[in-house]
């Protein structure tokens, strides 16, 4: 069921309207639904069933706290790529236990952290990591649940930069290595071998590429048991990809529903760590129009959201819909308009060639922001980072404020005035 819909002209979100929520909060700013985050992990948990394993979402999509909150209280659990992300859990309400440390640049202090907390596991990319990590846990007189994430080096099918398990891209420990990495890992103290994993890109729209991933990790599983070395969890990673345009992604339950078919007898847990699917289209960016300016070769709309507040657009050529969240009449004439934001760079625009009817102080929803959209954001030509809602059937609730000018030089000092302690 799709949360932001028209209701008479107003685009409206649960039990709540758009252009209440811009007139409150003022733009630009993220809004997300709550009922829309449940839905898609239940579509997942229910997907998973009663087969062992976790669903841990991936926080960097979005790691507003009341976001994991929300997804905290549905009983998810979490895969962090840093410190900072552990901490964020733990401050919503999430268990150690339930979280997964992922990325190839962990350092010896995060290790540490992560290990005083217990968590369920680390998702370990190279040789060198896995040395680093013994020691620190030997050092501790712990010992580090681990997984090793293999590069089964299958083409994703997306886009060059969210591409991860080609044997090209930095992730992940080549396949053809990884045997003699498990051999490794399994003499070291310190080390408890409990699982595998890959993560082979994002935005995905098929599942013929997390299949054929599939078989080669089930295939190194395989060599892996006969070796005596046993695997208690197969972690597929994230990566289904959602509709922004016209997209037909598979469901989570095709998905978890074929990856469960495919294990045969093979008694494993599973764990995905989806992020984007979760979470991306129960977002929307909201922005008002500042000035129009049309010239002889296009017609520009200057909105008060940029690329620091969304690079999707910039980085990737991300395509997302623009909707109005006051449907004109139908009798006004629409034109095309590229949507430019306030910052001093070519690159800076959100949306181009749509046809929408526009005035100065129209607000328009960018949809499908709910992920990459506030936490990929930047205080870039010092501009304040946008304001974030959460609407719970008719109630709205502001979960972050717009930053101020306090927030923008926090820790900057002037010279000659440094503490002299
Ligand atoms: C290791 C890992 N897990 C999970 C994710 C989440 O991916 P997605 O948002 O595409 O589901 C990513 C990001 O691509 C990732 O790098
Ligand atoms: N940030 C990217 C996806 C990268 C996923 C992180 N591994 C996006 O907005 O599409």
């Amino acid at each position: 069921m799709a949360h932001f819909s028209y209701n008479d002209n107003q685009l409206t979100v649960e039990g709540c309207t758009l252009s209440a929520i811009a007139d409150t909060y003022d733009t630009p700013c993220y809004v997300y639904s709550r009922a829309s985050i449940e839905q898609s992990y239940q579509a997942y948990a229910s997907a998973l069933g009663a087969h062992p394993g976790m669903i841990c979402y991936a926080v960097k999509a979005n790691s507003s706290l009341a976001v994991l909150q929300v997804l905290a209280q549905q009983g998810a659990g979490f895969d962090i790529v840093s410190q900072g992300e552990l901490q964020r859990v733990l401050a919503a309400g999430g268990s150690a236990d339930r979280v997964i440390f992922s990325g190839v640049g962990k350092k010896a202090e995060e290790m540490r952290f992560a290990l005083q907390q217990q968590i369920a596991c680390f998702n370990v990319e190279s040789a060198a990591e896995l040395e680093t990590l013994a020691q620190v846990a030997q050092a501790m007189g712990t010992t580090a649940r681990v997984s090793l994430r293999v590069n089964p080096d299958v083409d994703a099918n997306t886009h060059p930069y969210i591409s991860t398990g080609l044997k090209e891209n930095k992730f992940g420990v080549d396949i053809q290595t990884a045997l003699d990495v498990y051999r490794r890992a399994a003499s070291l103290d310190g080390i408890d071998v409990v699982g595998i994993d890959c993560h082979i890109g994002s935005q995905l729209t098929q599942l013929a590429p997390f299949m054929d991933a599939l078989d080669r990790v089930l295939a190194l599983m395989d060599q892996l048991a006969e070796e005596g070395i046993t695997i208690r969890h197969l972690d597929l990673g994230g990566g289904l990809g959602v509709t922004y345009n016209n997209e037909q992604p598979p469901s989570p339950a095709d998905y978890v529903g074929q990856v469960i078919a495919k294990l045969g007898d093979r008694a494993v847990a599973l764990m995905f760590e989806p992020g984007r699917s979760i979470v991306a289209n129960a977002g929307v960016l909201l922005t008002r129009v500042l000035y129009l300016k049309p010239t002889e070769h296009k017609n520009f709309a200057i909105i008060d959201a940029a690329m620091n507040d969304n690079i999707r657009p910039s980085l990737y050529q991300a395509w997302q819909r623009v909707l109005p969240v006051i449907a004109p009449e139908e009798s006004e004439p629409t034109q095309q308009w590229d949507l430019v934001g306030p910052v001093c760079e070519t690159g800076d625009w959100l949306a181009k060639d749509r046809a929408l009817a526009l005035h100065e102080g129209s607000v328009l929803a960018l949809m499908s922001s709910g992920a990459y959209g506030f936490t990929m954001s930047s205080n870039y030509n010092s501009r304040t980072r946008a304001a974030e809602i959460m609407v719970d059937g008719d109630k709205h609730h502001l979960i972050r404020a717009r930053e101020t000018f306090a927030d923008l030089v926090r820790g900057e000092q002037l010279l000659g005035s440094e503490d002299p302690s």
